[in-house]
């Protein structure tokens, strides 16, 4: 027999925003009241029974949750990022960027410097202001940490093809594939590629690579809990920093920091990686809607 419950009895604000056309449902709860069960997250996600997004972005104030209530001195706002699928992440760049839009949005911050507590530690972000006249956002910096390149050689596997990859970890986990055509990888990655769970036991990101010029690549990515998706932040973070190795670039060793554009099939990010190892990621943050979530779509069905 099933059983379903629900807390919320009244319908529920949602707003919708992107950032290089990775979509995010964001659902403002200051004083963490709400229960989001997977589940649940994964009907607000699904694109045709729901409102559909590639991860959800819930707002709550740091000291209110058990998770970020450490990192309340420094950064008022805990983003709590669930993939698709309702599992959880510790971080996602193209979110933080579209957190920060949300708190310029709902009047919480101006353009400037925010910090935003993440379960990958805080992250700082820089909204530029917006060109006078020219209605659009300016892009937004995050200070999203530093690589970790384990040495592990890692393979990637799609359609009978396989490619060795870089492993990269930017907060959450990444396999970087460089290959010679990026449609190579299947006209639709409606499977995650096959990649060792040995290596990746709690499941992986996986980006494939061309180069499109000096300094410049464009990128498709297989994102864990969600599927392919048009942009990932931390990817293309990745994705720069296992390019620059490969092409004998390290600012830790020349002193310089190295600079990538990456074209995702959602828009373009420059990624910049300092000599102190500090990655800064460059891009656009918009929202789109804004709404009420029937409380229908909040229950819990248990069997
Ligand atoms: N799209 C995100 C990454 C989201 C988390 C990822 N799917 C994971 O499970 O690690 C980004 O912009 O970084």
């Amino acid at each position: 027999m099933e059983h379903v419950s629900t807390s919320q009895t009244s319908p529920l604000p949602f707003l919708k925003g992107h950032g290089t056309e990775n979509d995010f449902v964001i659902v403002p709860d200051p004083d963490n009241a709400l229960e989001l069960p997977a589940s649940t997250v994964a009907r607000l996600c699904d694109r045709r029974a729901g409102i559909g997004g590639d991860g959800l972005l819930r707002v709550v104030r740091s000291a209110a949750h058990p998770e970020a209530e450490h990192m309340a001195g420094e950064a008022e706002w805990f983003m709590d990022y669930r993939n698709a699928d309702g599992s959880v992440a510790e971080m996602c760049g193209n979110g933080v960027r579209v957190f920060a839009r949300y708190l310029q949005h709902a009047g919480h911050i101006d353009a400037g410097d925010v910090s935003v507590a993440t379960r990958g530690g805080i992250k700082k972000a820089h909204l530029a202001k917006a060109v006078p006249g020219s209605g659009v956002a300016g892009d937004i910096t995050v200070s999203m940490g530093r690589a970790v390149l384990p040495e592990d050689g890692v393979t990637v596997s799609v359609g009978g093809r396989s490619w060795p990859a870089r492993n990269v970890n930017m907060g959450n986990p990444h396999a970087v594939a460089f290959v010679e055509e990026l449609d190579h990888a299947g006209d639709l990655l409606t499977v995650p590629p096959f990649t060792p769970a040995s290596v990746y036991p709690d499941g992986v990101n996986v980006e494939f690579v061309v180069d499109r010029g000096e300094h410049h690549v464009a990128m498709r990515v297989h994102e864990r809990g969600s599927g392919e998706t048009r942009s990932c932040g931390t990817g293309a973070c990745a994705v720069a920093v296992a390019a620059a190795r490969r092409d004998g670039l390290d600012p830790a060793v020349t002193g310089a920091p190295v600079t990538y554009t990456v074209d995702l099939p959602g828009g373009r990010l420059r990624i910049t990686e300092r000599p102190d190892g500090e990655i800064e990621m460059t891009g656009p943050a918009v929202i789109v809607a804004e709404g009420m979530i029937d409380p229908v779509l909040l229950e819990t069905v248990t069997a």
